[in-house]
This record gives C-alpha cells, sequence and structure tokens, in this order.
C-alpha cells in the first residue's frame, strides 16, 4: 500500500478550465497527493488504436469512468482519428476516436527506456496545468505507479496544477504546445499579456533555454563557446537553477541540475562540493518524487562511494 494525502484533494469546476483538482487541507511541499496505477498504458511500438483495443478489456466501470475525461480534438484531428480508425478496420468509429483522443489529452509520459512509454492515470487526468505550477507527476517504475508530489507548500483552496510541457521552454513554444495539443490558450499569470510578471518571465525563460542548450553541448562532447570547461558548466548551471527559482519553479528539473554539478565537481575531483550537490539533488529528488525513487536510491549509492 503506497500512503498519498488523496483525501486532501477534491475534484470540482475551475472557471474557463472544465474541471480541476483542488486541495482541501493545507499540504506541505513534497507531499505526495497521489500514487496510481494506470488506466491504459501504450509501449512505445503500440500505435494509438491500442488505446482502443485496451479500453475494450476494461471492466465497465472502469469504461464509464473514462468516458468522462476531456477530449481536446478540433474537428481537423477528430477527422485524423476517425480515418485512422477506418484504416484498422474498426467498427465503432466513433466511440473508438473519442476514446482514442481522450488517451491522446490525458496521457503522461511514463518510462522512456521501459515497457510502457505513456499511460493515462484516471485522477491525474483531472489536474490541469499552470506554467508555474505548483505539483509534479512522475513514474515511479519499481511500484509501477505514477506519483504525484505538490512541489510547494500548497493552502486549503489551491487549485492544484503540473505543466503540460517542459518547463525549461520559451513562452511562445510552450504557448504552440498548448494550443496544438490540449486546445486552450493558457492565461495564467506567466502567459497573461497584461502582467508585467510574464514578460519577465518570457525574458527569463528565454534565458534558461540558452544556458540549458549550452549546457547540453558540454554535457554531449559538443562544441561550446561559452561553456567549454567543468568550472563553465558549474557556473552556468548555478545560473540555471538561480533562474528557475526567480522563476518559482521546483522539481525533477532543479535534481537533474544538482546532479549535474555534482558531476562536474567530480569531474574536477573537488568530492566535497560534488557530494554537497548530489546531496542537493537527493533532497530535491525524494521531495519531487518520494523517498522510494529508483533516482534517489542511486544518489544514495553514489554518495556512499564518495565519502
Ligand atoms: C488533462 S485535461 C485536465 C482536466 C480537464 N480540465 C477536465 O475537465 O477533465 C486537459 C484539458 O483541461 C483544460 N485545461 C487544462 N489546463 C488548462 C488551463 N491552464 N487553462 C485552460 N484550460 C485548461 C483543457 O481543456 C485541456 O485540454
Amino acid at each position: 500500500m503506497v500512503q498519498t494525502r488523496d483525501n486532501a484533494l477534491s475534484v470540482r469546476e475551475v472557471p474557463g478550465k472544465g474541471l480541476g483538482v483542488y486541495a482541501t487541507s493545507d499540504l506541505s511541499k513534497g507531499t505526495r497527493i497521489l500514487a496510481q496505477k494506470p488506466t491504459i498504458a501504450l509501449k512505445a511500438h503500440q500505435p494509438l488504436v491500442d488505446a482502443w483495443r485496451i479500453f475494450q478489456t476494461l471492466s465497465p466501470t472502469k469504461q464509464r469512468h473514462f468516458k468522462t475525461l476531456h477530449g481536446a480534438a478540433n474537428h481537423r484531428k477528430m477527422n485524423d482519428l476517425l480515418r485512422s480508425c477506418d484504416e484498422h478496420g474498426i467498427r465503432d468509429r466513433d466511440e473508438a476516436a473519442h476514446v482514442m483522443d481522450i488517451y491522446n489529452t490525458n496521457a503522461f509520459e511514463t518510462d522512456r527506456k521501459g515497457n510502457a512509454v505513456s499511460a493515462v492515470f484516471q485522477k491525474t487526468a483531472r489536474i490541469n496545468h499552470s506554467c508555474v505550477p505548483n505539483a509534479e507527476a512522475t513514474y515511479n517504475k519499481r511500484l509501477g505507479r505514477q506519483v504525484v508530489h505538490v512541489t510547494r507548500d500548497v493552502k486549503a483552496g489551491d487549485e492544484i496544477t503540473v505543466s503540460y510541457t517542459r518547463p525549461i521552454e520559451r513562452t511562445a513554444v510552450r504557448q504552440r504546445h498548448l494550443e496544438d495539443h490540449y486546445g486552450f490558450s493558457c492565461d495564467c499569470l506567466e502567459c497573461d499579456d497584461d502582467e508585467e510578471f510574464a514578460a519577465e518571465g518570457a525574458e527569463r525563460r528565454e534565458h534558461m533555454v540558452n544556458l540549458n542548450e549550452m549546457l547540453e553541448a558540454y554535457n554531449d562532447g559538443a562544441d561550446c563557446a561559452v561553456v567549454k570547461t567543468a568550472e563553465e558548466a558549474v557556473e552556468t548551471t548555478e545560473k540555471l537553477i538561480g533562474l528557475m527559482g526567480e522563476e518559482g519553479l521546483f522539481g525533477k528539473d532543479v535534481g537533474r541540475l544538482h546532479w549535474d554539478i555534482g558531476s562536474h565537481y567530480e569531474a574536477l575531483k573537488r568530492c566535497k562540493d560534488a557530494r554537497k550537490h548530489y546531496d542537493l539533488a537527493l533532497e530535491v529528488y525524494a521531495l519531487c518524487c518520494g523517498a522510494d525513487h529508483p533516482l534517489v536510491e542511486k544518489l544514495d549509492l553514489k554518495l556512499a562511494k564518495l565519502r
């Protein structure tokens, strides 16, 4: 039995967003609010029509619940889904296309390398998007469940939100993805043109993307004019973490960045500094993914070797 505070959540209407999930009690940063097995999961090689095939094997109650979820396809996308049903010889094409649309709208990435690569989790599917979310969903392979943790303190009555896009992403790219894939234009504080915060945020995210690209190039061993040494990589990564903090972003990405700094210090044989950042990475992962996440164990082993 995986412990969660899902009793501290309620689902209700959010103006302009359909249904959403609210906290009914105060929740402190790091609280696990959901831990769910997938309703439908697809492997990398499986076509979307398999979501319909799997759907048909679900119990009538699960099918009914699944069909209450939101489908975001516009007319053109719905026609594409119907055409795909015809190509696969599916008779109940309207229902199948509806189920496939729901899958597309609500699926989360699970395990990049493992069995399933995406899946729909019935309760997370009600959580709306924010570009500055207060929760993060992660797949825990060992538990075979997706866990959701709050990534900052949440007050009773606050809406729980996750990010449907990569947080380190340009504002225009995030907005296009949300429009194209989920059919809505985001009007969170970060995207609202009338907000001064939004303009500052767009500039900061641009800066974050640039730093992240440089670091990716350095980590991949590619040529980068700015980040050429481990010291410069540390400095750039710390800058990126700082910008994330200014943006109110906290999550696995911050853990990954501390992990990277730890590796750079290890390369520089600065073990004490490496330990400090592996410790910070461990703390972030434990808060955002849970102490039972395999990455926490991996970091524990790394730290034990450095001691
Ligand atoms: C995964 S569902 C989330 C739950 C959904 N609101 C419902 O009623 O079931 C995704 C859909 O929720 C809506 N949505 C999510 N976040 C939103 C936001 N920030 N602003 C407006 N609509 C949003 C969009 O219609 C989107 O296609």
